[in-house]
């Protein structure tokens, strides 16, 4: 496969509601989006990346950079152009795992779209549908965040994530819990907010049967997560501690998680995403497909990912309307079984809507082969 040139595309996509974190508050993604162009298809990829190094050391414009100057250089000087080839090309540069991320999809979608196969093929997919759960920011109010739970509970969401932080944890969930009943799949995202010393605080989440806690302590905390695990019984679910498959296994057998979101970009592809899915089944770990608020390109990706076998908890997979009045791409729409269906076209099997892109479109830069 022959690359004639890749497009580095800025978008601006205004998100519905605010998104509020333990790490800062989102109104609109700053997308970078990677288009590789080949005589016979071409491919596209999302970087996942914020506009601000909050959740990451990663942002999107030093994403734009490492690109130019780093990683599709690297790519140019090989021929080869497997999956594989892309990774080992971008080897010898350090980090960046959101920005090769991007760059390795958008070489894979544009081959598999020139041989017709589906990116959930490639990937192994099990499923053609895929349960979703949607993320809730912090809210102002505890009643206001009874009505946004109602509201997407009313849309058919499987599962609820609340973000919590210190001072906002206890209440809203009880608030919850008290509202929805049990049978309600719940779960909570700390962001990396406690430490350790929070450990007697947070056993008092034990109380309302949650799926999991997520991301408790600092990223780079293994062992004080495998601390936590033991005081806790809530089940640890790790993300931004997981940056690649040897970190997975070095937190399996540290004991520093149980559960594991699985983000393509945030651990360099989807090749890398698929071995963490691969490592954490043969060890009985349940992982589960999270999300960076991304558009239907990134979002098509994820959905395919997400149908694995190993994929046994709904992930932050939601509809395209969850975060975009107009999606870039044909909006994904939630059934009333709760589920996305996984694309079965060519490559990403979505494409950006022309006339939307043109909109959205902030920037472009051209990179010839
Ligand atoms: O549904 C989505 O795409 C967002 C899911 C979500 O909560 N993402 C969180 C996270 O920490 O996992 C996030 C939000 C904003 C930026 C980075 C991460």
């Amino acid at each position: 496969m022959k690359i004639t040139g890749i497009e580095l595309r800025r978008i601006a996509m205004p998100l519905v509601t605010p998104f509020r974190t333990s790490f800062g508050t989102e109104t609109a993604r700053d997308v970078l989006l990677v288009r590789v162009a080949t005589p016979d298809a071409e491919g596209w990829g999302e970087c996942v990346a914020m506009s601000e190094p909050l959740y990451s050391p990663e942002y999107v414009d030093g994403a734009a950079d490492v690109l130019r100057r780093f990683l599709i250089p690297a790519l140019a000087e090989t021929t080869d152009r497997s999956p594989y080839a892309v990774n080992r090309a971008m080897e010898p540069i350090k980090g960046h795992r959101m920005a090769k991320a991007a760059l390795e999809t958008a070489v894979l979608d544009a081959r598999l779209r020139a041989n017709g196969e589906s990116f959930a093929s490639f990937l192994g997919a099990t499923r053609d549908r895929v349960p979703c759960g949607v993320s809730i920011g912090i809210a102002d109010s505890i009643p206001h965040l009874l009505e946004v739970v109602q509201g997407y509970v009313d849309e058919g969401y499987v599962r609820v994530k609340l973000k919590i932080e210190p001072g906002w944890d206890v209440e809203p969930v009880a608030a919850v819990r008290e509202r929805f009943g049990d049978d309600l799949m719940l779960q909570v995202d700390a962001n990396a907010a406690y430490t350790l010393a929070d450990a007697r605080h947070l056993a008092r989440l034990d109380a309302f049967d949650l799926l999991l806690i997520e991301q408790p302590l600092a990223e780079d905390d293994l062992v004080q997560h495998a601390e936590l695990a033991r005081r806790i019984t809530t089940p640890v679910c790790l993300d931004e501690s997981i940056v690649s498959a040897s970190h997975a296994a070095a937190a399996i057998s540290l004991g520093a998680c149980s559960v594991i979101n699985i983000k393509p970009g945030r651990v360099g592809g989807y090749l890398e995403a698929r071995r963490i899915h691969d490592l954490c089944r043969a060890h009985g770990i349940a992982v589960w497909c999270g999300g960076m608020l991304e558009t239907g390109l990134g979002r098509a990706a994820n959905v395919a990912l997400a149908a694995l076998p190993g994929f046994t908890l709904p992930g932050d997979t939601s509809a395209s309307r969850r975060y975009f009045a107009t999606d870039v791409t044909e909006p994904f729409v939630l059934g009333d079984d709760g589920c996305l269906a996984v694309p079965t076209g060519p490559g990403l099997g979505v494409e950006p809507v022309p006339e939307i892109l043109k909109e959205v479109t902030v920037s472009t830069e051209w990179i010839p082969f």
